[in-house]
């Protein structure tokens, strides 16, 4: 008999944190069905067709049909769940590398189910969370994935401590693309997190400007990218998380966090003993290391930089080609002055439908190797236990061994219609940087008062 979860089966699955799409649980109960799983459930949006249109997942429009037509599974797909997880497998797996990618499985959900879960966890979400979406009660299945918070270790060494990360990386290049008008040029020396910062500052998303430098994790070079996991641990926001045995120990739970101050740093240092020693005094010290040293060892962000940049032609070339796409009059081209249409822009728009759909397509799977995470869980390990079929590291101050695990998470599908948003937001970005932090700022004018507030 095919599995179904019931209005009783709620109370086995806990609060686990959630983004802007959806929720995840995970699993507390006693059946091996679901030991080690955690579940993610689609929201909707509470209101405004806005929200709705940017977080509500795609049912296929006829142009993501066409765009996504090599995954069939996914195109003859109704529901949304089924979507999700064959993209993440058919699309994003074989780009990623299919070992840093579980797709998990889809299990049926009672609409009793849902509503039990939705009651029970909206006290533990954070408030501007629950105002903006709740659990969507009328699907009729969920998805269940393996829990990135716990080791999947067999045999002998079931039990140990296992310490998870979560990094939320961001894009870690520059882009070059001859499209970029000149007056956005400061897109090629600055980072898009950098700039973005400003917006969410400007705009009170945040409440300071996060040290993180995504280009530093994504160097190559073990130094910078020691730099960029210090500063996440400083200012975590929602890129950085660490679970020690399923429990969150630095981070914000379901969204961002301000940043770490004395006392979490020392709740943190004290939530490490028994599981990594010491260097110099400091465990955590020695956990920087050796995060440090297992993103460089594994190399998968080489990989994910790679798929990010598939976007060759920025958004400001991207979007000509989706407005071929969408048989629309381009809303851009429909506004340049002659100087601009000398950039070439318009020669976008005689292109070949096919070309018009691989630049859509690629600049679609960069956006979200842009926006996923990468967990990577670790178990201390010892010299005796060879033969493991996960890699291990070493820290190098104090040659503690771990086995880890890296996997990728959060690979939904975008729509396409988002094209038009993200335009928006890069135009948004570019001009909020340009006055605050490089114009006005510059000359000490107060940096709130230039740009109205606006959702980022
Ligand atoms: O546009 P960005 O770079 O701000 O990314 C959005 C994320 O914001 P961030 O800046 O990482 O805090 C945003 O994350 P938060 O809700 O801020 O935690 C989502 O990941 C959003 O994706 P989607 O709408 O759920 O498909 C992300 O939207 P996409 O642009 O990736 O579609
Ligand atoms: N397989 C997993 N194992 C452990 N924790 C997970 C797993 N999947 C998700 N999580 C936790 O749940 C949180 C929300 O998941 P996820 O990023 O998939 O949500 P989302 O709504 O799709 O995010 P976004 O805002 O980027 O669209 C993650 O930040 C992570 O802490
Ligand atoms: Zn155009």
């Amino acid at each position: 008999m095919e599995l179904k979860l019931e209005k009783k089966d709620a109370a086995d699955w806990v609060y686990r944190g959630e983004g802007a799409a959806n929720l995840v649980l995970a699993y507390s109960g006693s059946s091996p069905d679901f030991a080690g799983k955690v579940m993610r459930i689609q929201k909707k949006a509470k209101n405004g067709s806005a929200a709705a249109a940017v977080h509500n997942k795609p049912v296929l429009t006829d142009q993501e049909r066409l765009l996504w037509k090599e995954a069939k599974e996914l195109v003859a797909s109704q529901n949304k769940d089924a979507v999700e997880r064959f993209f993440a497998q058919l699309v994003m797996g074989p780009l990623l590398g299919p070992k840093y990618v579980d797709a998990g499985v889809l299990v049926k959900v009672s609409r009793q189910f849902l509503e039990g879960i939705e009651e029970k966890v909206t006290g533990q979400r954070p408030s501007w969370r629950v105002d903006a979406a709740m659990v969507d009660v009328e699907r009729d299945s969920v998805l269940i994935m393996p829990d990135h918070t716990v080791f999947p270790r067999g045999g002998s060494k079931g039990g140990g401590p296992c310490l998870s990360v979560e990094i939320k990386p961001k894009c870690g290049f520059l882009p070059s693309s001859s499209f970029i008008a000149e007056g956005n040029a400061v897109k090629k020396s600055a980072s898009r997190f950098k700039m973005h910062q400003a917006l969410k500052l400007h705009n009170k998303d945040i409440s300071e400007i996060s040290k993180y430098n995504p280009l530093d994790l994504f160097s190559g070079s073990k130094e910078r990218m020691h730099k960029a996991i210090g500063d996440l641990f400083s200012t975590p926001q929602n890129n950085f998380r660490v679970f020690l045995n399923g429990s969150l120990i630095l981070g914000g739970l379901g969204g961002g966090t301000s940043k770490t101050n004395t006392v979490i740093e020392q709740t943190f240092e004290d939530a490490l003993k028994g599981v990594i020693q010491a260097t110099k005094g400091s465990r955590t010290a020695s956990f920087m290391q050796l995060i440090a040293e297992t993103v460089h060892h594994s190399g998968v962000l080489d990989q994910l930089l790679k798929v990010q940049k598939l976007d060759h032609l920025d958004i400001e070339g991207v979007i000509h080609a989706y407005y071929n796409l969408v048989s629309k009059p381009c809303m851009v081209c429909k506004d340049l002055n002659e100087a601009k249409a000398l950039h070439g822009c318009e020669s976008l728009h005689s292109i070949p439908m096919d070309e018009s759909l691989k630049i859509v397509k690629d600049y679609l799977i960069a956006a979200i190797a842009k926006d996923c995470s990468m967990m990577i869980s670790f178990a201390p390990t010892d010299d005796v236990d060879v033969g493991s079929q996960y890699s291990s590291v070493r820290i190098p101050s104090t040659n503690q061994k771990f086995d880890y695990k890296v996997s990728f998470i959060d690979l939904d599908l975008k729509p396409l219609k988002k094209i038009e948003e993200y335009y928006e937001l890069d135009q948004k970005i570019v001009k909020c940087y340009n006055r605050v932090a490089g114009g006005d700022h510059a000359k000490g004018a107060p940096a709130s008062t230039e740009l109205p507030r606006d959702a980022n």
